[in-house]
């Protein structure tokens, strides 16, 4: 098993930089998801761990081991790293068994158990093995590219959109496999992609890279509930932004004064609420109170879009509620806030008189 450790490592493809000194650990054993916009540097960031590509300056350790760095450079094919891409790539030649086996080292190419146990561990049954890889769904191809890469058990398993050109059915049933396949393997993994459900479910950590820096790393329920900042907070999911002010714990803004989390400055602050923290409930059951403007509905769950909050503003906010719970346009509902929403700081006022006056002429809830 093996850590990765990228430090300070910075690419250019001769023109502007892609990559601004970017640092990333993968804990061994464990799954990071990249999440990055198109031309972020996802792809050229994996391409520098494989050794596909020279950095312009940094370090890459994969276990222990710098591979490259200044005055060091270990090829691709020695660096024990497998890789994963967008189209799987697998050669339409040979038999699915013999995809499988030439990730092997030569001695152990004939060896059919080993491509059964790593067929079974793809999640595809055994009789799979003879076939050509036009006839296998793209789904199933991905999961032979995972295999193959797997097969000579590398500690480092590099994921390049792999499930992007998969339909969403097909796409969330290889993910899954995926995502078992790697941990029964016990292979320390990074998977970039754009979608952010799709690094959400599948990793242990996400690192989100914006404009070739990385603006936060962290487990997937952090970075989504505590984001760095508005834009980190809109990039992995809707999210309500409203204008508020923060004093002891609590935060005054349009949908009332709502706790607020540990941290928060007092102060000016541009209040972050996501759609489902939001609940409807009846009128007069003392929520600040909205009119229901539209309903998309997704059968699950759906979202509503509310205006003439609190009958004093122009806002609109949304919110997300179960499919069977969806009102119709024009109801008046209640807006009930759950849990503690995030905050970031705008200019602080340091006079705390001046805060109070200020979190007083927000809007507040009953
Ligand atoms: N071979 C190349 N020559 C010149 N510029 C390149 C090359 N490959 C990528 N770039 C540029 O580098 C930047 C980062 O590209 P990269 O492929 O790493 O982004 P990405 O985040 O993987 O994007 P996508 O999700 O669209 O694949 C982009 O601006 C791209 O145009």
């Amino acid at each position: 098993m093996t850590e990765l450790k990228v430090r300070a490592v910075s690419a250019d493809y001769g023109l502007d930089a892609v990559l601004k000194s970017v640092d990333l650990t993968v804990a061994e054993g464990t799954t990071m998801a990249v999440l990055g916009g198109s031309g972020s540097g996802k792809t050229t960031l994996l391409r520098i761990i494989a050794g596909f590509l020279p950095s312009s300056g940094g370090e890459v350790s994969v276990g222990g081991r710098v591979v490259a760095g200044p005055g060091v450079w270990v090829p691709p094919e020695q660096r024990g790293i497998g890789y994963v891409r967008q189209e799987g790539g697998l050669f339409p030649h040979l038999s699915v068994a013999g995809n499988i086996a030439f990730g092997l080292p030569w001695p152990r190419r004939r060896h059919r158990d080993r491509v059964l146990e790593l067929l079974d561990l793809v999640g595809l049954p055994s009789a799979m093995a003879d076939r050509q890889p036009d006839r296998l769904s793209g789904g199933q191809q991905q999961r032979v590219a995972l295999a193959r890469a797997l097969a000579p058990r590398p500690g480092l398993i590099l994921l390049d959109e792999p499930f992007s050109a998969l339909d969403s059915g097909l796409r969330a049933a290889t993910r899954e496999a995926t995502a078992r396949a790697l941990r029964a393997a016990g292979a320390t993994a990074v998977l970039v992609t754009h979608d952010q459900g799709e690094a959400l479910s599948f990793a242990d950590e996400i690192a989100i890279l914006d404009s070739g820096r990385f603006r936060q790393v962290g487990p997937p329920a952090e970075v989504y509930r505590q984001p760095v900042d508005a834009e980190v907070a809109r990039f992995l999911g809707e999210a309500v932004l409203l204008d508020g002010t923060a004093f002891a714990g609590a935060v005054s803004c349009l949908l009332g004064t709502l706790p607020v989390q540990e941290g928060t400055p007092d102060g000016k602050v541009q209040v972050m609420v996501r759609p489902e923290q939001i609940t409807l409930t009846p009128v007069g059951s003392g929520h600040v109170e909205a009119t229901v403007r539209a309903v998309s509905y997704f059968g699950h769950d759906a979202v509503v879009e509310l205006h003439d909050i609190g009958g004093a503003s122009s806002q609109a906010v949304i919110a997300r509620v179960l499919g069977q719970n969806a009102p119709p346009v024009n109801q008046r509902v209640g807006l009930r806030v759950i849990g503690p929403v995030r905050a970031f700081p705008r200019a602080r006022l340091r006079d705390l008189s001046l805060l109070r006056r200020a979190a007083e002429s927000e809007v507040h809830a009953p």
